[in-house]
């Protein structure tokens, strides 16, 4: 085994996994450099959760090698891989999964909470980040109180409050109209870039693609240049315009 290169901080190298014998991923290598945010391109069945979840340690891949700075993730063992996604990770999925119990500042504090931070702290942190997703009004409201577009938010906030070193979003846009997605992707790029966080925002929107410095399209499991149909994806390497004002 040989460790990535310095300057990426997370690294898959070849690769393979299958779903119950389907084969989702068949050798995809990808490196993410520390503070980049990189997005992962490509139509519905790709591949991209599950190349999310093989290099968050969720899944460990059939096949293949994936390292996170000098630690071997593949190899850790559950327990490890779990610390790992707690203490240094952040997870925004395509729909958002709030404790139904807690308020929306309780869910966005709970990474807070649960390592120990005091709780006047970390409701604070917690209410700053729901304002600055627009949600700071929400904050004394449970989940079925809210729209699905504020819980979404909710969980942004919850993946943003520990400033993780990564944050893995999985089409984190989903639930929201396109009149929402852009300012939530605004807030979540510029609080990544202001405190150095690598983001993996994993998408089948070409719109996405204005917020990340790097994309890399998969199709069939595979890292693809382009995309069947002529579709305009940015290909690897393009540095994309700045995100739309
Ligand atoms: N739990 C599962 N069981 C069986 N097959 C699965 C499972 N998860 C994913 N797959 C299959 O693996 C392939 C890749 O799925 P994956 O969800 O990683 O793609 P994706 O690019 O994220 O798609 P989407 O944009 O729809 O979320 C697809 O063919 C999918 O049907």
């Amino acid at each position: 085994m040989v460790a990535p290169p310095d300057n990426d901080v997370l690294w898959g190298r070849g690769l393979r996994h299958c779903h119950q014998g389907s084969p989702a991923l068949l050798g995809v290598s990808v490196g993410a450099r520390d503070g980049e945010i990189l997005g992962i391109v490509g139509p519905r069945g790709a591949g991209k959760t599950t190349l999310l979840k093989c290099l968050s340690g969720q899944l460990v891949p059939d096949e293949g090698e994936v390292w996170f700075n000098s630690a071997a993730v593949h190899t850790l063992p559950a327990a490890a891989r779990d610390r790992l996604r707690r203490e240094r990770f952040g997870w925004v999925g395509s729909s958002p999964q709030l404790v139904p119990e807690l308020t929306a500042w309780e869910n966005a504090a709970l990474p807070l909470l649960l390592s120990g931070a005091r709780h006047r702290a970390a409701r604070d942190t917690a209410r700053e980040w729901l304002d600055r997703l627009d949600v700071g009004d929400c904050a004394r409201r449970r989940p079925r109180d809210l729209v699905q577009a504020q819980r979404q938010r909710v969980a942004i906030a919850r993946a943003l409050v520990c400033l993780p070193e990564v944050i893995f979003a999985d089409d984190p846009t989903a639930p929201l109209h396109s009149a929402d997605r852009a300012q939530v992707l605004r807030t979540l790029t510029a609080a990544a870039r202001t405190h150095g966080i690598t983001v993996l925002l994993a998408t089948h929107d070409p719109d996405v693609a204005a917020f990340t410095d790097r994309t890399v399209a998969l199709v069939d499991g595979q890292r693809a240049a382009a995309l069947p149909g002529g579709r305009p994806w940015p290909e690897e390497g393009v540095a994309p315009c700045s995100a739309p004002a």
